[in-house]
């Protein structure tokens, strides 16, 4: 991309810049009759004309020499980009995710009465499921003893089922409100289990390195920390409600079953172990089936979450069409593998309900024969039949209930996996300065980097630099040479590989980061993004117990406090997401006062002027005039003529100091910052 973007026109390095993908097709070309097809097709994918002065450099790229015709070009273009977006993820998926029981009992443990209750609930519910055939039994020979009195008496009293029936009314009274039981705290305790996991996951993700998030998108995060909690949650309540109370119904019915006759159980039983090693094999199958079904489910909805966030660049680039052809694509692959999964699940329970519906016909045949010889009555076979039925049904309700905890598995362990990540140890210090004793230096000792993400790229280089309290110190150079590198460490996003970062001559890296960040440092940054809320709290994120008062006063030394009493709800206007309601100079003035509002003794500014006009900016420039003074500050600058005054210029190149002085003294170098300068003028 870079090489591109030097030799082409800045159209289409933002052609580049947005569709990294295209990045990757690279060729290698001399001659025109080879790029003008190419340049077509581009046009056609973009539908619109696009300048590319790049065509006729000889591009000395590894990659591939491609001749292609236009439209192939723009297929091949728009497929590696799907991909390459699709594939992250799908490598991010692959990683193997458990949940260990002691991860699970972890889980249960705070809301442990819950589950006792409702598992006793369950049990006796399971119990009286039981009962309740033996009393049917009991009913129906009570039935056949009144028959038999009314056909030799030719009268008979209704008197001995009356029992039995008010067993049977009492049994299923008790069923109704156990029942009540068990599902309301089994809700209750799936509700506070999932949002203790939800609570453990985000809070994990808040601490996490930036490392982390280099690596992970975004929206992956949000489908984990929501879609897969909700399907734990779920699939947690449903796997212990109906397989507690089915597989207490299953024992509990067998032995009744022996009770009535052990002979016809052990035939009935005989298929059992066939049935438990089909599941078995089933459910491995059907495991993996479910983890790459839900991955993708997760997968889709990142493409979709990505675009919609991106909504204005989709739009600009007329990107809609390609959007969702990549969206309609993992859609369709996430439908395909849910169906398998439902076939595979399908498959098993139909498969179990023909062996248990087996055992029904040969209990019918076998039982006709005993009752045939008198060693079975009418009512023990009922009796034998509704038991053997519950234990069919239960079983085909476990193989349902088997299927839903399979997903629950997949989902909680995607969860665990990201909830179980620690932050680096070295993390946290505990050491603050006293705010009045605070005086603001900065310095960096030979500080080599490179982003763990990248290891073999180095970033800073022995980079040596002195930032004296309550002075101005300016850091430019050309693009990607690490002078936002050197403000993430300062700010300890990450930690420097070799070499120390010192405050007031203290090494930062004993030091509290919640400090660090919370009140010695003010961040303002490039592109700064605000959150979907009022004007006011916005500004109090700086400082979350600012008064109203401490609020207005950081937003007229923004500049700010003007335009915010021009709009009709003033400090309570909501920005909308991202402060997409407000002009990029306003948005600019709040996160300025933003900053401003802890008072911090040290400022940085990722300099952030260059995309305002020129009222806007003289109006920022000027907040940022007021926000420096008494102030150590540190600026990026990306536009060379606001840092004339700083009292010091830092050239940053290949990660590390190579020129040093006032704008003054670099001048009359004539080296690289004089070179830089007279390059900006230029261009201006
Ligand atoms: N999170 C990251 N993971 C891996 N590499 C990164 C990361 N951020 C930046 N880099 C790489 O580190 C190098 C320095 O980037 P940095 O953003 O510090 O440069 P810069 O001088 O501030 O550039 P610019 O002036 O364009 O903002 C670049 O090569 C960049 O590709």
């Amino acid at each position: 991309m870079m090489i591109l973007s030097r030799c082409c026109h800045s159209r289409a390095f933002n052609l580049f810049l947005f569709k990294p993908a295209i990045n990757s097709l690279v060729f290698v070309s001399k001659k025109l009759s080879t790029f003008t097809p190419i340049v077509n097709s581009i046009q056609v994918f973009l539908r619109r004309p696009f300048h590319a002065h790049l065509v006729l450099k000889p591009l000395r790229l590894s990659g591939l020499a491609l001749s292609i015709s236009a439209v192939p070009f723009a297929r091949a273009v728009e497929c590696k980009r799907g991909s390459s977006r699709v594939d992250h993820l799908r490598q991010i998926d692959a990683r193997e995710a458990h949940l260990s029981l002691s991860e699970l009992a972890s889980l249960i443990a705070p809301h442990s009465l819950w589950l006792v209750v409702a598992v006793v609930a369950a049990f006796m519910t399971a119990l009286l499921n039981i009962q309740i055939p033996l009393f049917l039994g009991e009913l129906i020979d009570a039935m056949a003893e009144i028959i038999k009195e009314h056909s030799q008496l030719g009268a008979a009293s209704l008197a001995p089922i009356s029992p039995v029936v008010m067993k049977l009314v009492a049994s299923y009274a008790a069923q109704a409100g156990l029942t009540f039981i068990y599902i309301t705290f089994l809700s209750v305790l799936g509700e506070r289990m999932a949002a203790d996991l939800r609570k453990r996951l985000f809070n994990r993700l808040l601490h996490l390195d930036m490392t982390f998030f280099d690596g992970e998108k975004t929206a992956e995060l949000s489908s984990r920390l929501n879609v897969d909690v909700q399907e734990f949650k779920s699939s947690f309540k449903v796997t212990i409600a109906q397989g507690l109370r089915t597989l207490a119904q299953v024992v509990g019915c067998m032995w009744s079953l022996c009770r009535i006759s052990p002979r016809m159980t052990l035939f009935t039983m005989a298929v059992l172990p066939v049935i438990i090693s089909i599941g078995a094999f089933c459910g491995l199958l059907l495991r993996s089936l479910s983890r790459r079904a839900q991955s993708q489910t997760a997968i889709a909805s990142t493409v979709s979450d990505e675009a919609l966030s991106n909504i204005r660049t989709v739009r600009a680039f007329a990107m809609e069409g390609e959007e969702m052809r990549l969206f309609s694509r993992e859609v369709d692959k996430g439908t395909l593998l849910h169906e398998a999964l439902g076939a595979g699940i399908g498959l098993f329970q139909g498969g179990s309900n023909l062996l248990l519906n087996g055992i029904v016909v040969s209990v019918l045949y076998g039982g006709s024969g005993l009752i045939a010889t008198g060693k079975l009555s009418a009512g023990d076979l009922m009796s034998f039949l509704v038991t053997a039925q519950t234990i069919q049904k239960s079983l085909a309700q476990l193989s349902i209930t088997f299927g839903i905890a399979l997903k629950g598995y997949t989902a909680g362990a995607r969860v665990i996996q990201f909830a179980q990540l620690v932050p680096s140890e070295s993390y946290n210090g505990e050491m603050k300065i006293p705010y009045h004793t605070l005086l603001g230096e900065i310095a960096f000792e030979n500080v080599d980097f490179t982003y763990p993400s990248r290891p073999e790229h180095i970033v800073l280089n022995g980079l040596d630099l002195k930032v004296p309290a309550g002075q101005v110190v300016a850091l430019c150079g050309p693009s990607g040479e690490g002078k936002s590198t050197i403000v993430s460490l300062l700010e300890r996003f990450y930690e420097p590989s070799t070499g120390k970062i010192t405050l007031d001559g203290k090494d930062i890296t004993g030091m509290n980061v919640q400090w660090l960040r919370g009140k010695v440092i003010g961040l303002i940054s490039q592109e700064p993004v605000l959150f979907a809320t009022s004007i006011a709290e916005n500004i109090r994120y700086g400082a979350p117990g600012a008064s109203d008062h401490e609020v207005e006063r950081a937003a007229r030394l923004a500049n700010a406090h003007s335009f915010i009493q021009s709009f009709p709800h003033g400090y309570n206007t909501i920005v909308g997401e991202r402060g997409a309601q407000l002009s990029g100079g306003e948005r600019q003035r709040i996160a300025i006062a933003r900053a401003l509002v802890k008072d911090p003794p040290i400022l940085i500014l990722d300099e952030a002027t260059s995309a305002l006009d020129t009222e806007s900016e003289r109006l920022v420039r000027d907040a940022l005039d007021t926000a420096m003074r008494g102030r150590t500050v540190l600026i990026i600058a990306h536009r060379l003529s606001t840092i004339h005054n700083a009292n010091k210029i830092c050239v940053i190149r290949g990660g590390r100091v190579v020129e040093e002085g006032t704008h003054d003294e670099l001048l009359k170098k004539k080296s690289i910052y004089a070179a830089l300068v007279a390059a900006q003028k230029t261009k201006d």
